[in-house]
C-alpha cells in the first residue's frame, strides 16, 4: 500500500533489501537465491514472484536510496505530529541490525537510525526560532516478553574495591517496566529511562550506550543473534508560537497563543525470524524462540488487519494486546501513524 503523507488511515508501506554475500558465504560458495525483476519492484524466488514497494540491493535500487524513499518522510512527519514506526524483519544474519544502525560492531556511523538523527537535528536548527523543541529517547528490548531497559545505567553492574581489589557487584535493577495506556490512547512504558537530548552527539551516545548493552546469544544459526526485539524510539516535542500575519507587510503581528505538538519515531530491529525447529535449538533457546515468534506472528497479525482497508472501516478487532511489541507499538501503528517494514533478505 502507497504511502500518502496527509492520508487520514493509516498507511504502511513494504520494504525488500538484499545484502550482498558476506565473504564467509561466498567462501563456501553460496549463491543469491533471490532475483529481482528488471525495472520492477518484484523478486523472483524459484517459481513464487513477491511484489513491494521497493526493492532495495542486489540489482535493486541502491541501498543508499531506502533513506530518501522509505525513512525521510517518517521524520517530516514527526514535526507535523505523526507517529511512525520502522521495522527491520529477517532472518538471523539477513541484515536487520547492519541496516538500521543499532550493532555498535558495524560501527554507529552507517544505517537509518544514524540518518534519522542527522535529518532530524538539521530539520530543528533550520526551523529553532520559531519553534521550541524538547527530545527524548528511550532504548529498551523485548526479550522472552520482558522489557529491558538499555539506557538503565543502575541495573548495570558496578565496579567497586572491596579488600584493596577492583570487584563487580550486581546492582539491583528497578521494578519491572509497565506498558501502559492513558485514557487518550498514548501509550507509555512506566519506568524505562527517558533521556532527553539537546544535540546530536548526546543522541548518538544513547544508541551507542543501548546496542552495546544489548543481550545476544549463540545459536546454530549466528554466534553473534539477536534473540530479542529492540526498539529505538525517539520523541519530538514541539512548542510553535503562533501569529496572525500582517497583511501591509507580511510580517508577524499579533500573538495567537501556542499550537503544541508531540510524536515519536519508534526505530525497532526485530529479533530473527527463522522458526525454532531450524536453529536446532531445544531448552531455554526453544522457550525464546517461540517468545519471539509470539512477538512477530501478533505483529504481522496486526500489520495485516491495518492494512485491510475494507476490514478497517468496518471497525475490525486489531489483535495489539496479544504480545509486548504490538503492545508497545500500538499508538505507532495504527490510527494517522506512518509504518515501514523493511524486510532483509541475502
Ligand atoms: N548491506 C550490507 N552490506 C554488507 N554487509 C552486510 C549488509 N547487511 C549485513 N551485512 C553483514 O551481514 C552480517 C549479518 O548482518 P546483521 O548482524 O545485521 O544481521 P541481523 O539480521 O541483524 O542478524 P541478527 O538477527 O543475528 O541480529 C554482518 O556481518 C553484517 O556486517
Amino acid at each position: 500500500m502507497e504511502m500518502t503523507p496527509s492520508s487520514e488511515i493509516c498507511s504502511v508501506k513494504v520494504a525488500l533489501h538484499i545484502r550482498p554475500l558476506v565473504a564467509d558465504e561466498r567462501l563456501q560458495g553460496c549463491k543469491d537465491c533471490v532475483s529481482v525483476v528488471p525495472r520492477l519492484p518484484q523478486v523472483q524466488i524459484g517459481t513464487h514472484s513477491f511484489t513491494f514497494d521497493h526493492v532495495y540491493g542486489n540489482g535493486g535500487a541502491e541501498s543508499s536510496a531506502m533513506f530518501e524513499q522509505c525513512v525521510a518522510p517518517l521524520v517530516d512527519g514527526l514535526f507535523q505530529g505523526y507517529n511512525a514506526t520502522v521495522l527491520a524483519y529477517g532472518q538471523t544474519g539477513s541484515g536487520k541490525t547492519y541496516t538500521m544502525g543499532t550493532g555498535f560492531k558495524d560501527g554507529c556511523q552507517t544505517g537509518l537510525i544514524p540518518q534519522v538523527m542527522d535529518t532530524l537535528f538539521n530539520k530543528i536548527e533550520t526551523l529553532k526560532h520559531q519553534t521550541e523543541f524538547q527530545l527524548h529517547v528511550s532504548f529498551i528490548e523485548i526479550l522472552k516478553e520482558e522489557v529491558k531497559d538499555l539506557l538503565d545505567s543502575a541495573s548495570e553492574s558496578k565496579s567497586v574495591v572491596a579488600n584493596g581489589h577492583p570487584a563487580k557487584v550486581a546492582v539491583p535493577g528497578k521494578p519491572a517496566i509497565q506498558i501502559r495506556e492513558a485514557s487518550n490512547g498514548v501509550i507509555t512504558l512506566a519506568g524505562s529511562t527517558e533521556v532527553a537530548v539537546s544535540t546530536l552527539q548526546e543522541m548518538a551516545a544513547c544508541l551507542e550506550k543501548g546496542s552495546l548493552s544489548r543481550a545476544t546469544g549463540s545459536t546454530n544459526m549466528n554466534n553473534q543473534s539477536s534473540r530479542s526485539h529492540a526498539i529505538f524510539t525517539i520523541t519530538l516535542e514541539q512548542m510553535r508560537k503562533l501569529h496572525s500575519v500582517s497583511p501591509v507587510n507580511d510580517t508577524p503581528d499579533e500573538d495567537m497563543g501556542e499550537e503544541y505538538f508531540c510524536a515519536k519515531l519508534h526505530l525497532v530491529d526485530l529479533a530473527g525470524s527463522e522458526r525454532a525447529k531450524r536453529t536446532g535449538t531445544g531448552g531455554l533457546r526453544l522457550k525464546e524462540g517461540i517468545h519471539i515468534n509470539k512477538g512477530l506472528l501478533a505483529l504481522g497479525n496486526v500489520i495485516s488487519a491495518l492494512g485491510d482497508e475494507k476490514k478497517q472501516k468496518e471497525g475490525m478487532h486489531v489483535p495489539y494486546r496479544d504480545s509486548k511489541l504490538t503492545r508497545l507499538l500500538q499508538d505507532s501503528l495504527g490510527g494517522n501513524s506512518k509504518t515501514v517494514s523493511l524486510h532483509q533478505s541475502c
